[in-house]
């Protein structure tokens, strides 16, 4: 039997092996966190916007045909000033679409401009650019192999504590709890999902929440971690843009990127 022809269990709902695959990339945010300036993804790593490095480590996959960016909400015909100013893959195809109020919202109206024939589907924040190309194809890999969603992670370095949010910033704040670490991981991004899981996990999920896996984890499918990189980190406060372009010039010294 062909993989194409895999009957479809009982389960969830799973992408056939050869699938075509898109990615979404929301790019919408200010970047409060980072300061001052222009939206995030258009500030500059390296000289180049971090938007294009994350777009080339996306298509950097020979599995990737669709990238869909999510711009600014006035933004997207600098965005495709941009991606038409840089020398991207020709087998991949690139369209842009203004982003909303909210990651979840941008990522939805990014996942409308994706074309039914593609059964998997990447959601990969802007603000991971420097995410490397075996991380995207092993969250590719197993989404092919029938994962319904799934996540790049990590352990993580630090104890973590459960706490009593305080009312005023810099407050004290009770510990109510501490997990055990050995349990918990980091998500990263891309995060893979059969098209349909996705879909449905939008139009269901309303409340606010904070990555795209959670989403299908409220609908009670089931989300797998794959390995994830340290070089996947994302760009969130002003010391991350250091280690970045210090990312940048380890790279070019070892192979010339
Ligand atoms: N309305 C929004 C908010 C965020 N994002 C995108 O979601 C990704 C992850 O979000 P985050 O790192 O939190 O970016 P910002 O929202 O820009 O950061 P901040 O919270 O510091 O403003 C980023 O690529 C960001 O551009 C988006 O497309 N639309
Ligand atoms: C999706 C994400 O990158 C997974 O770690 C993260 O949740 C995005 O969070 P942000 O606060 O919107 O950056």
């Amino acid at each position: 039997m062909s993989d194409e022809s895999r009957p479809s269990p009982a389960g969830p709902p799973s992408a056939p092996a050869q699938a075509p695959v898109a990615a979404v990339i929301p790019a919408a945010g200010r970047g409060v966190r980072l300061g001052p300036g222009a939206p995030k993804a258009l500030r500059a790593l390296n000289g180049t916007p971090m938007l294009i490095h994350a777009v080339h480590s996306l298509a950097a996959s020979r599995h990737v045909s669709l990238v869909v960016v999510v711009a600014p909400v006035d933004g997207p015909t600098e965005v495709k000033s941009l991606l038409d100013a840089h020398a991207l893959p020709e087998r991949t195809d690139f369209v842009v679409v203004p982003g909303g109020e909210s990651r979840q919202e941008s990522v939805a109206l990014g996942l409308a401009a994706v074309p039914p024939e593609y059964g998997v589907v990447l959601v990969h924040d802007a603000a991971r650019p420097l995410v490397p190309v075996d991380t995207v194809d092993a969250v590719i890999e197993a989404v092919r192999d029938g994962a319904p969603a799934v996540v790049p992670a990590l352990p993580l370095a630090d104890t973590v504590k459960e706490v009593e949010p305080a009312t005023e910033p810099g407050a004290p704040e009770p510990v109510v709890a501490t997990p055990e670490r050995a349990r918990l991981r980091a998500v990263q991004t891309p995060q893979g999902f059969d098209r349909a899981t996705l879909v449905r996990a939008h139009e269901t999920v309303t409340e606010d929440v904070t990555d795209d896996a959670s989403m299908v984890e409220q609908l009670g499918l089931p989300v797998v971690t794959v390995p994830g990189h340290e070089e996947a980190f994302k760009v969130t406060r002003p010391l991350d843009l250091v280690l970045a372009e210090a990312v940048l010039a380890r790279r070019r010294l070892n192979d010339g990127y």
